[in-house]
């Protein structure tokens, strides 16, 4: 999939666009994806949809989270088991936007994160280059690392032990999200990268590298991945975390 950055030719946009390897645009697509640079940072938008979709770790709904989100008592944190005397490193293999991930690490976690997806990846290096300049979140965004590459190859590829206490599994649910289609803003989010159908794949080979536990995000009532039932699970108002235990080769 190449999707076209629409930004004027001069601008660090345009600059982008080719360390991107991306087409630049002069005008938005008749249809589909793009991604446009305004207001000195990257977006998504899509044909016929108003909204865009950016990473901003700055202001809006990650500052509000950061400030008033409740810190250690959030289901996220209590599910990769943090806690006083432990402060898990965590690899986050679906990164996506980055948003659990930036709680975490606002948490005092280090967080390693992949992302297979070129733009989801483009968005959030956006989104963390503007948080490095930001004196507020500086720190938070310096304990998180962000690489593109799938899971699907690169956990196998991990030797024991790993150096991650948490592998943290987000994957698009195949169904229609709820979460997501509630936000019109992730609306061409979701509509690109679709779901991520071949998730099942990637619960064993977490389980062999995590040293604590790995971590599902999922639907509250959303099967378990790849049908394996958690060691246990915490409940959300519209989310569920399901923990699963290090699984060793003999
Ligand atoms: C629901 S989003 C994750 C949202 C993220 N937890 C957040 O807080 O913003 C799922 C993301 O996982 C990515 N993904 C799915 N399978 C992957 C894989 N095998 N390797 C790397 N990224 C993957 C998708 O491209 C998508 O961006």
């Amino acid at each position: 999939m190449s999707v076209g950055v629409l930004a004027p030719a001069d601008s660090a946009g345009a600059q982008l666009a080719a360390q991107l390897g991306l087409p630049l645009l002069d005008a938005a697509p008749a249809t589909g994806h793009y991604l446009v640079w305004e207001r000195e940072r990257l977006a998504l938008a899509e044909v016929g949809e108003k909204a865009r979709v950016e990473v901003d770790l700055i202001e809006g709904a990650q500052a509000h989270r950061r400030k008033f989100g409740g810190g250690r008592g959030q289901p996220v944190a209590k599910a990769v088991g943090l806690k006083s005397g432990n402060t898990p490193t965590v690899l986050d293999a679906t990164a996506g936007l980055g948003r659990d991930a930036f709680v975490l690490a606002t948490l005092g976690c280090t967080v390693h994160l992949l992302e297979r997806n070129a733009v989801a990846c483009a968005l959030l290096a956006d989104g963390l280059r503007r948080g490095l300049t930001d004196p507020d979140i500086a720190l938070i965004v310096s304990r998180m690392r962000l690489e593109h590459h799938d899971a699907r190859q690169w956990l196998p590829e991990q030797g024991q032990p790993a150096s991650y206490d948490v592998v943290y599994l987000d994957p698009m649910f195949p169904e229609p999200d709820k979460r997501a289609r509630a936000k019109k803003d992730m609306h061409a989010f979701q509509s690109l990268i679709g779901g991520d159908a071949d998730a099942d794949v990637l619960l064993a080979p977490a389980r062999k590298i995590a040293r604590q536990r790995v971590v599902v995000k999922r639907p509250r009532t959303a099967p378990w991945l790849a049908g394996v039932k958690p060691d246990f699970s915490f409940d959300g108002e519209s989310t569920r975390f399901d923990a699963y235990l290090p699984l060793r080769d003999a």
